[in-house]
């Protein structure tokens, strides 16, 4: 389209139809062919749209007022969703609705980049009646307001703090002790990090629950060593929060967005807060990776095990293994399992959770999945099934011909990026294996994100 016959000009209101949903929440108008992406349209809705940026191919606009509302909007719950929150970006559309978005994206994407017309993709499998409360991780920004400090989130696209006194999607335990460190913090006069000028002193507070455990952990991640009334202030933490097993603090003395800096010293209790996955234990430390929300944690790794189908004489691979929760999860119904990982606190933790389990049949690995698992293949490993959870840019191409190579009876692949997971299944399609089906599974409720278990199978005659 040439900038002549671009339909729309800014600042133009216009009344438009929603007929789609990218895939980070915005509804699709077209205008004239023309897409317009407008945050809070529903499919089916029509409404009254402010033209606010114009582009070659498409634009954006801002809701101004709706005409006809779509059967599945509803009235976001949480007060700080309207403004702004970059928290959630779904709560206006019900759950059924969000469960089917969820869906209907991942067939479009193995269509449209999988060239995957004929897999099932199941219906998404969601919380039920309680999509919220489910986060057992609450990890906040501290501002200030009145030189009062606050505790609060960005606002979507930018670094602003908004003063939030509980999140929704927060479990009870994590978002409270929030509240309460903030007053204990506020006691002591504190001073909140300020990122402009590189001052003040505490930059984020997070909260970690074991939700089976009920234990708690609280990190301080300060602007430098210093904590004044450090010794006060746990005290404090202690007496008030009952769940707490452990209070850390992380010092980031540098000018970044990542929450934590190099140096992580317990200042109370214990190194690590216990939680468990179904019967297994992990141990879970200030700095460990674990999913965040346990209940859909289990559906998913329950659906990786059921597409494993494992009868207990199996020789498993899990890339991209983290700490281990898929692999010692597989270990309870396999002979043998090599579990590899490029982050080498995770496979630490890995062992450490091995061991705690009392589980001798898990192998640990530390390194890039593409260079050990062909390590693996040339001393003779011969796995009947290989499972993969990569992240969001998906697996090395190198690590799929060997997989190809291997050739497994089952591939498991645990995505949480679908088009990644298209792209993959599709070169994995074309080395003999065949997708049989692919489980969406609800891990982030009110947010666009989507996890996937998908299970392939060698092809016959392969
Ligand atoms: C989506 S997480 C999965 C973690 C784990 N399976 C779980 O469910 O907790 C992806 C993991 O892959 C690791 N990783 C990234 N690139 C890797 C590579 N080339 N080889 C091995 N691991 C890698 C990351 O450090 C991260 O732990």
């Amino acid at each position: 389209m040439t900038k002549a016959n671009v339909p729309v000009s800014k600042n133009e209101i216009i009344e438009v139809e929603f007929t789609d949903l990218t895939h980070d929440g915005a509804g699709v108008a077209k205008v004239d062919g023309f897409p317009l992406f407008v945050p809070n349209g529903l499919p089916g809705e029509k409404a009254q749209v402010k033209v606010v940026g114009v582009k070659k191919g498409y634009g954006f606009g801002r809701l101004m007022e709706l005409t006809e509302a779509s059967g599945q909007r509803v009235d976001p719950p949480c007060p700080v969703y309207k403004r702004g929150c970059g928290g959630c970006q779904l709560q206006h559309l019900s759950y059924e609705g969000q469960l089917e978005f969820k869906r209907k994206q991942v067939e479009d994407v193995l269509q449209r980049i999988g060239k995957l017309d004929n897999v099932p993709v199941l219906p998404t499998l969601g919380m039920g009646d309680e999509p919220w409360r489910y986060r057992n991780k609450a990890q906040v920004p501290v501002g200030e307001r009145e030189g009062q400090l606050i505790t609060g989130f960005f606002r979507r696209g930018s670094h602003e703090i908004v003063e939030m006194d509980t999140c929704i999607i927060t479990g009870d335990t994590a978002d409270e002790a929030i509240q309460a460190v903030k007053d204990i913090l506020n006691k002591y006069g504190i001073s909140p990090y300020e990122e402009k000028r590189h001052k003040g002193i505490i930059r984020h507070v997070i909260a970690r629950f074991g939700k089976t455990t009920n234990e708690l952990m609280i990190v301080l991640v300060t602007n430098g060593k210093d904590l004044p009334n450090r010794k006060k202030i746990v005290d404090d933490i202690v007496q008030t929060i009952p769940q707490v097993k452990s209070v850390v603090q992380n010092v980031n003395t540098r000018r970044t967005n990542v929450i934590f800096g190099d140096e992580t010293k317990v200042i109370w209790g214990s190194e690590y807060i216990y939680d468990y996955i179904g019967d297994i234990k992990f141990a879970i430390s200030a700095r460990s990776f674990y999913q965040i929300n346990p209940q859909q944690t289990k559906v998913l790794y329950d659906q990786a095990l059921k597409y494993a189908e494992l009868t207990g004489d199996e020789t498993v691979i899990d890339a991209y293994c983290g700490i281990g929760t898929i692999s010692l999860f597989l270990a309870q119904k396999a002979k043998k399992v090599y579990g590899v990982e490029i982050v080498p606190e995770a496979i630490e933790d890995a062992r450490r959770n091995a061991e705690l389990n009392g589980m001798d049949n898990a192998e640990f690995a530390v390194g890039e999945s593409e260079v050990v698992i062909p390590r693996w293949k040339e001393q003779g490993i011969t796995p009947d099934v290989i499972v993969v959870d990569p992240p969001r840019k998906g697996c090395d191409e190198a690590l799929l011909q060997t997989i190809i190579e291997m050739k497994p009876k089952r591939v498991v692949y645990v995505s949480c990026n679908p088009s990644t997971l298209a792209r993959d299944l599709r070169i994995l399609e074309d080395g003999g294996f065949k997708t049989v089906e692919v489980q969406p599974v609800d891990m982030f409720p009110q947010t666009t994100h989507v996890e996937c278990v998908a299970q392939l199978i060698v092809k016959e005659g392969n």
